[in-house]
């Protein structure tokens, strides 16, 4: 049971010797890794009511016999698996060891459409993985000879994939980058973003596998904390929100919005970039500059399935991917997928579509009933030869308006640098920072909350005395100031620079 609320004013906090905040794969991966150094006096505190965080499921629609099937909102995919004898994917290891229900996805079993209905166009995508291959040649150039970095759109126009109007190009372009990134091409540093690609789909594997797990893809996070965590263990504080972090070189405290108090040795912040970036939670004093602008420097990505279940499956019940190129915008409901096939939840009449960025911001907006009548046109559109009839069951997440995530996942703008990265997860004081956005590898998937929490932690167990863990001991390194690459004197007339910005003639 959690202990009773203390009285801050007088002082009495509960003391711990580091106070986890996130019980999401980071948080759980940096308890762990406490325990594991035999450090066991932490807490972990988390404003949901369960372990995962943006691992997370519902029950949708129904069977046969009327119970509910479990859909996942948030990550859904084991993301790059693993090499025979080679490195494998810690959140694959993880799924085999809780036997998590999954199916290959296969990226080849995909029907293309426009909005006049089927449409053949998928001839296109070896255009896309032509230029694509020259895209990370280059990437690979920019990071060897310390290139200044350009967009994933810069070097797809310069590698000759250009789709402008072409609706179809659009569309597998959309597929290809978006599908992942959550953002388009323009957003996105080509060094970094390709980078990370080859990092998890080269490094471990190219092979996407869907979890359908009926427990929720949560049940192997809940499985790892239940091998520290005793049952009832009151160093599980869930339901307990985190308003203010009073942070200094020689303790932390963290105040919750209950009035209660935790006073700690360190800290480690496993708060999504979007709660960080929308300053749900007081930092006091205020983060340095340099933290600031990491914070503010790396983009969220909103990344939104909708889901429908109606009374038949009246696409091709053997395909899993169902590629729509709107008219008239980019990624306007793009992708349909199939749950009804088999491997999946057989025979449910599950379909969803996923949106993302703009797209999903629109339809957060929206009401159900809105986005529901948008999704029909669009598939009667696609199914001009069927009756289709409207769906028994519709339901979608709204990342973007939940307090605790803002947003899905994290991505690498263009420009932004590796220091300013290592800025996003260097330890202030003793308040340290994992997750899923602080990872320069795995940024955004499942893998990067895992491996930075993991060494959140054992750096932390490290200061505490704990096992020692080689590298991953004490402090980050941090960057205090990060300078351009245009010095004050190349301001000139020989680049162009023939007025003096700083001077105001406009000046009352
Ligand atoms: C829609 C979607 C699809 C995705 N698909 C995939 C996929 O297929 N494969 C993949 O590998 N990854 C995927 N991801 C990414 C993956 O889910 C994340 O990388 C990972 O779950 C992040 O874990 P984390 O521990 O860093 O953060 P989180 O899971 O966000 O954990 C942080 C925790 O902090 C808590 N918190 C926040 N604010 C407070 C506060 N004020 N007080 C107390 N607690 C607070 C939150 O409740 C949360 O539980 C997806 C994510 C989303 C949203």
């Amino acid at each position: 049971a959690a202990l009773p609320p203390r009285d801050n004013s007088t002082g009495t906090c509960r003391k711990t010797k580091v106070a986890i905040l996130g019980a999401g794969v980071a948080g759980i991966t940096a308890a762990q890794a406490l325990s594991n150094a035999s450090v066991s006096d932490f807490v972990i505190i988390d404003r949901n009511d369960y372990i995962g965080g943006r691992v997370t499921h519902t029950q949708f629609g129904k069977k046969a016999d009327g119970t509910p099937y479990t859909v996942e909102l948030g990550a859904n995919w084991f993301q790059g698996l693993g090499v025979t004898n080679g490195p494998e994917n810690p959140i694959w290891t993880l799924g085999k060891k809780y036997g998590i229900n999954n199916t290959y996805s296969n990226y080849s079993s995909i029907i293309s459409y426009d909005e006049k209905g089927p449409s053949e166009y998928l001839e296109l995508m070896d255009k896309w993985d032509e230029a694509y291959a020259v895209c990370q040649a280059e990437s690979g150039d920019i990071l060897t000879e310390n290139l200044q970095d350009v967009s994933v759109r810069t070097g797809l126009s310069l590698a000759g994939w250009r789709p402008q109007k072409d609706m179809h190009a659009q569309a597998v372009e959309w597929w290809e980058w978006d599908f992942n990134a959550a953002q388009p091409p323009e957003s996105s540093s080509l060094l970094f973003g390709v980078a990370g690609e080859n990092a998890t789909f080269n490094y471990f594997s190219d092979e996407n596998n869907f979890v359908w797990d009926q427990r929720g893809f949560n049940a192997m996070i809940n499985g790892e904390a239940n091998e520290f965590l005793k049952e009832g263990d009151d160093r599980l504080m869930l339901s307990k929100k985190v308003t203010t972090v009073d942070y200094s070189d020689n303790s932390v405290k963290v105040q919750l919005e209950d009035g209660s108090c935790i006073e700690a040795d360190h800290a480690i912040c496993t708060f999504s970039l979007g709660v960080l970036q929308n300053e749900v939670v007081t930092f006091e004093p205020e983060l340095p500059q340099w933290k600031l602008e990491a914070i503010q420097s790396f983009s969220m990505s909103t990344y939104t399935k909708i889901f429908m279940q109606f009374n038949e499956t009246f696409w091709d019940e053997n395909t899993q991917f169902f590629l729509y190129a709107d008219p008239h915008e980019r990624g306007r409901y793009p992708v349909f997928q199939s749950l009804s096939g088999p491997g999946f939840h057989e025979g449910s009449n599950i379909i969803f579509v996923t949106v993302t960025a703009d797209q999903a911001y629109v339809v957060e907006n929206q009401s159900d009933e809105e986005t529901k009548a948008e999704v029909m046109e669009v598939l009667r559109s696609m199914f001009p030869a069927v009756e289709i009839p409207e769906p028994t069951a519709f339901f979608y997440p709204r990342w973007n308006h939940q307090e605790w995530a803002y947003g899905s996942y994290s991505n690498w703008p263009v420009g932004v640098t590796l220091e300013r990265h290592q800025n996003l997860r260097a330890n202030v004081d003793r308040l340290w920072f994992a997750g899923e956005a602080t990872a320069p590898l795995f940024f955004g998937y499942l893998q990067g909350a895992w491996y930075e929490g993991q060494e959140a932690g054992q750096r932390v167990a490290s200061l505490l005395g704990g096992d020692i863990y080689g590298e991953n001991s004490g402090p980050m390194k941090n960057y205090e100031v990060l300078h351009g690459t245009t010095f004050e004197d190349e301001y000139e007339d020989e680049n162009g620079w023939d007025l003096d910005t700083f001077e105001n003639n406009n000046a009352e």
